[in-house]
């Protein structure tokens, strides 16, 4: 079956076409980001929803999302999707971190000349009639300082724009480097030098704990008189409250707002002020900024709904579309042997530690390591994947530990899984032959070469003679055809062990059979 998308925003249509030829079923229902009840109530439907900024992701619209893979989000803040939400249920949520930036730097570039010349109000004055030219004194913005906080994408390219300008740049981002800032021709300063410096202060961050109000009513109070400020980025990073107090009594100058602490902003400490423009969420909203996100976004979304590749996730590593063949045979494998040995382990999981030796190291083992994490907490609980494992295991406070090594020992790839309980420490390892399959190939250092199966019986015995016929009777018997038989043992006359593939399921009694053979240790029954 086709997978299907719904685009619940006022995406470009040009993602409509990209999900019809890439062949997934599509609905562009534009407003439905809007009514929340109707999208709780179809969302159930779809493997993938492509939104703008009006439709939240919430708990629970994820709760009836039953068959949704992927969220993609055309733009970058993905402060509409609870993310911690969605990766819980194994939702990837994926953005566009690029093809709207150059565009938005320009509505900052924008904002801060209307804020310069006060061109709003002015064209208001002329259109109705006043020609007030004596009313209008701007600033001119060459030479002058422009304090950037927040210099990733955005913020940089308003930097080479002020630079362009004349203006001097400074800039406020703890993870600039100095060796970037050299490059973009920015001074890298602290936060109260760019307060006391700038004549205009653009902000270019996410909103996060440290970023609210990073322009409170004391971080204002240090900025020069006379200064303006534009927002371009997310509503929060300024108290507004405390912006309207700094314009009334005119130590700020203007402030041009596109984002506001709600949103849509039909009320606002900030309208009417003097010296105050606003634009609704502009930002993003140019025609070439739109169709590069709505096509990037739908082909993301394709190519992970398609063939497993993920690029641009928030929540998973990236897999390129030539890593995701490469991976898949090792995914299998790793979410087996997670598999095994949830399905062995009976108590409560300390720690998962995880290797990978050989060509293996090399792949996205972070991938790997999901999926070996997804398969062996599967058992325990049933809604889990890889996206939502490692989240689930840290809940938990299972520790995950991966160590790669890429000398190849026996087999040009080795995964090996090992589960730390407070009561064992149980290994197993696997590998994936040219054909493909993974096989696991050492159950605690004991070798064996079997295949997994959907039904399958493990037995530990001691190694004596008799066990093989008497197992071998007992399931005829009872009319169990065995269809593989994988033995191993670490030493003559030592522990066994049996891998058995059986057609069909086998009956609880004829497991406490088994378990009651002589030489018998454990028999457990396992499916994949
Ligand atoms: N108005 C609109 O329509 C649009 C708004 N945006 C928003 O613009 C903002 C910036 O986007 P990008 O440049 O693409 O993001 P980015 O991730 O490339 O850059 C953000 C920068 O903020 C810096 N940063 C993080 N914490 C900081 C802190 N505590 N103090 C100072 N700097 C800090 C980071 O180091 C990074 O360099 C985001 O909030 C995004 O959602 C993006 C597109 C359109
Ligand atoms: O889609 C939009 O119009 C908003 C863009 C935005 O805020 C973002 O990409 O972070």
């Amino acid at each position: 079956m086709a997978p299907r998308v719904l685009i619940s925003d006022a995406l470009s249509p040009a993602a409509v076409q990209i999900f019809k030829d890439r062949g997934i079923e599509v609905d562009f229902q534009p407003a439905l980001g809007k009514d929340k009840d109707k999208l709780a109530e179809i969302i159930g439907d779809y493997d993938g929803l492509a939104i703008r900024s009006a439709t939240k992701v919430t708990p629970k619209i994820l709760a009836n999302a039953a068959r949704l893979k992927v969220v993609g989000r055309a733009g970058i803040g993905v402060d509409n999707v609870d993310i911690p939400a969605a990766t819980a249920r194994g939702v990837i949520v994926m953005n566009t971190p690029f093809g709207n930036s150059i565009t938005t730097a320009e509505h900052a570039i924008a904002m801060m000349f209307a804020l310069a010349r006060e061109i709003p109000a002015a064209d208001a004055s002329t259109q109705a009639g006043k020609w007030e030219k004596n009313r209008f004194m701007g600033v001119e913005l060459t030479a002058k300082t422009l304090g950037v906080i927040g210099c990733g994408n955005i913020g940089s390219i308003v930097a080479d724009r002020a630079l362009g300008l004349k203006m001097k740049v400074v800039a406020y981002d703890p993870f600039l480097s100095p060796e970037r800032a050299l490059d973009l021709g920015v001074e890298k300063v602290e936060l109260d030098e760019l307060l006391a410096r700038a004549d205009v202060i653009t902000l270019h961050t996410p909103l996060t704990d440290k970023t609210r109000n990073v322009l409170s009513a004391e971080a204002i109070a240090k900025t020069k008189k006379g200064v303006r400020i534009v927002n371009c980025a997310r509503g929060g990073l300024v108290d507004e409250a405390a912006l309207a107090e700094a314009l009334k009594s005119g130590h700020v100058a203007g402030a041009a707002f596109d984002v506001f602490v709600t949103e849509p902003a039909t009320e606002n400490p900030l309208f009417g002020l003097p010296g105050v423009i606003c634009t609704p969420h502009l930002g993003a909203s140019t025609t070439e900024a739109q169709e590069n996100v709505a096509l990037q976004v739908a082909e993301q979304m394709s190519d992970y709904l398609l063939r497993g590749a993920i690029s641009n996730a928030v929540n998973f590593p990236s897999i390129t579309a030539e890593e995701a063949p490469k991976l898949k045979p090792f995914i299998e494998l790793a979410e087996k042997l997670g598999s095994f040995a949830g399905q062995l382990t009976e108590t409560d999981i300390k720690t998962v530690r995880i290797t990978y030796d050989g060509a293996v190291a090399g792949l996205k083992i972070k991938a790997l390591t999901s999926s070996a994490v997804a398969g062996l907490l599967r058992p325990a609980l049933q809604d889990v994947n890889v996206v939502s494992a490692p989240s689930i295991a840290r809940e938990r406070g299972i520790v995950i530990e991966e160590t790669t090594r890429e000398v190849a020992g026996d087999y040009e790839s080795l995964v090996t899984l090992t589960v730390v309980t407070e009561k064992m420490e149980r290994s197993v390892s696997g590998t994936v032959f040219a054909d493909g399959r993974p096989r696991i190939v050492d159950i605690k250092g004991i070798k064996v070469d079997a295949e997994f199966a959907p039904s399958m019986l493990y037995v530990t015995n001691e190694d004596r003679p008799g066990f093989v016929g008497r197992f071998a009777s007992l399931l005829g018997d009872a009319g169990l055809n065995i269809a593989t038989f994988a033995l191993g043992r670490d030493r003559q006359g030592g522990d066994a062990i049996a891998l058995v593939e059986v057609d069909g399921t086998v009956p609880a009694e004829i497991i406490d059979k088994v378990q009651q053979l002589p030489s018998v240790k454990q028999a457990k029954p396992l499916v994949f």
